[in-house]
């Protein structure tokens, strides 16, 4: 029987497995996530062709690791999943790292490759360690599968040096790698082939804003199929907020967090070396801090449950808004279509709502397709669209392209 490809995609709250079919395209043969992973009690979500599962796991949760091996058990030991029954049944495992830094191409797992990721760490504090982490659980378990790492950052080099630039020291910026990277890329890359199909054009005649919002948000200006512009900076807690990051703020509000700010020692936590400030804005702000939960269907609701629900609410249009004007000048007004897509651009009909009022301006913003046309008025203006962003698809797709 012919070998299987696992694509693995560790989020800030979920872990997404899906077991694909090494034919071009791949085809879905099971696919796996744990969500909620920040909310517990986790879900463990499961498909297998027509067969669903949703359940709470007895088991506790807490890491994208944790979830991670509770995902390759449950389907390992599934009788019906007889394509993939151990590490023989796999031709390649493929990670989606979110922090790629220069690098730009997929990357084989040797020791060298992984003390280079290693390096990365600290830039992507939510995703990189927890990537890393499975991966090195995959050599360890798996050791015959090649793992294959996407970089999220990779989609976002075509970003002008003028906003890959922050006006800082250009020596120090450049010693340390001190720019704009941007990330969701994997995601965009997806989006940006889908849409282009679906409207007709060739990716490189496409121009996008595209808004992927999920636990982490940020939104990508598209220019003839190429990322010009992305919400997220150095590291994916610049831009919108998130549900448990601030997104933008005056950088100086770290210094005046406290009276004692200035004499707090790092806490490092015992894996991850975060600064204080840093575990406090990546984990600890967002709709977290303000509402108690980092479940946005909670928020997105027609009628808040607290005022702190709907501020929360209003302050993510806001700052999506303010994107979106920036972006459709940038882009001079000639844009396709504005796309919805991650965890809750897919499913809150609520925000795709408002924004879309919001955006009518634009001349007429408005499920189980992979895109879906959401439009109103009259095709006037941009249309609006919903795509069900497939990360693991992506890189099952690229090493099936690359590799057969
Ligand atoms: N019906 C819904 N309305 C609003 N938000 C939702 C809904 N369903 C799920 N979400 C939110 O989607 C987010 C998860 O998005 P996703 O893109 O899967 O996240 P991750 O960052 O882990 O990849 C969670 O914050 C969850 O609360
Ligand atoms: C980059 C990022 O924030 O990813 P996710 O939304 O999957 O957490
Ligand atoms: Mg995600």
């Amino acid at each position: 029987m012919a070998k299987s490809i696992l694509a693995v995609n560790a989020g800030s709250s979920s872990v997404k497995v899906t077991f694909y079919t090494f034919t071009n395209p791949p085809r879905a043969i099971a696919d796996a996530q744990v969500s909620g992973i920040t909310a517990p009690p986790a879900t463990f979500k499961y498909q297998r062709g027509e067969f669903k599962q949703k359940e709470q796991p007895q088991e506790n949760l807490a890491t994208p690791q944790d979830a991670f091996k509770y995902i390759l058990q449950r389907c390992f030991s599934d009788p019906e999943l007889s394509e993939v029954a151990s590490d023989n049944d796999l031709a390649y495992i493929c990670h989606r790292v979110v922090h790629g830094g220069d690098n730009f191409e997929e990357i084989e797992i040797n020791d060298d490759t992984l003390h280079r990721l290693e390096a990365l760490e600290d830039l992507a504090p939510l995703h990189n360690f927890s990537a890393l982490e499975i991966i090195r659980l995959c050599k360890k378990e798996l050791p015959s599968v090649a793992s294959i790492t996407f970089f999220d950052s990779a989609f976002h080099q075509t970003m002008p040096l003028h906003v890959k630039t922050y006006p800082i020291n250009q020596q120090i910026a450049k010693a340390n790698g001190l720019r704009k990277y941007g990330f969701h890329g994997i995601s965009y890359s997806f989006i940006l082939r889908s849409v282009a199909q679906f409207l007709g054009k060739p990716a490189e005649k496409t121009n996008l804003i595209v808004m992927h919002i999920g636990s982490g948000a940020s939104i990508c200006a598209i220019k003839e199929g190429k990322s010009i512009d992305t919400s997220m900076g150095l590291t994916p807690l610049a831009g919108l907020p998130g549900a448990t990051r601030s997104g933008d703020i005056d950088p100086s509000l770290v210094f005046h967090y406290t009276n004692e700010a200035g004499k707090l020692s790092p806490a490092s936590t015992k894996d991850m070396h975060l600064s204080m400030a840093e575990e406090i804005l990546n984990k600890k702000s967002g709709w977290k801090a303000l509402t108690g939960t980092t479940d946005f269907s909670q928020i997105a609701v027609e009628n808040p449950p607290s005022e702190a629900h709907k501020l929360a609410f209003d302050i993510l249009v806001d700052r999506i808004l303010g994107y979106i004007g920036n972006y459709y000048v940038k882009l001079g007004g000639e844009v396709d279509a504005l796309v919805f897509a991650g965890g809750i651009g897919e499913k809150s009909s609520l925000l795709r709502r408002i924004l879309a009022e919001k955006c009518s301006s634009l001349g007429g913003v408005e499920e189980d397709q992979t895109v879906k046309d959401i439009s109103k008025g009259g095709g006037k203006g941009p249309r609006t669209l919903i795509c069900q962003t497939n990360e693991q698809f992506e890189m099952a797709y690229h090493i099936v392209c690359s590799r057969s």
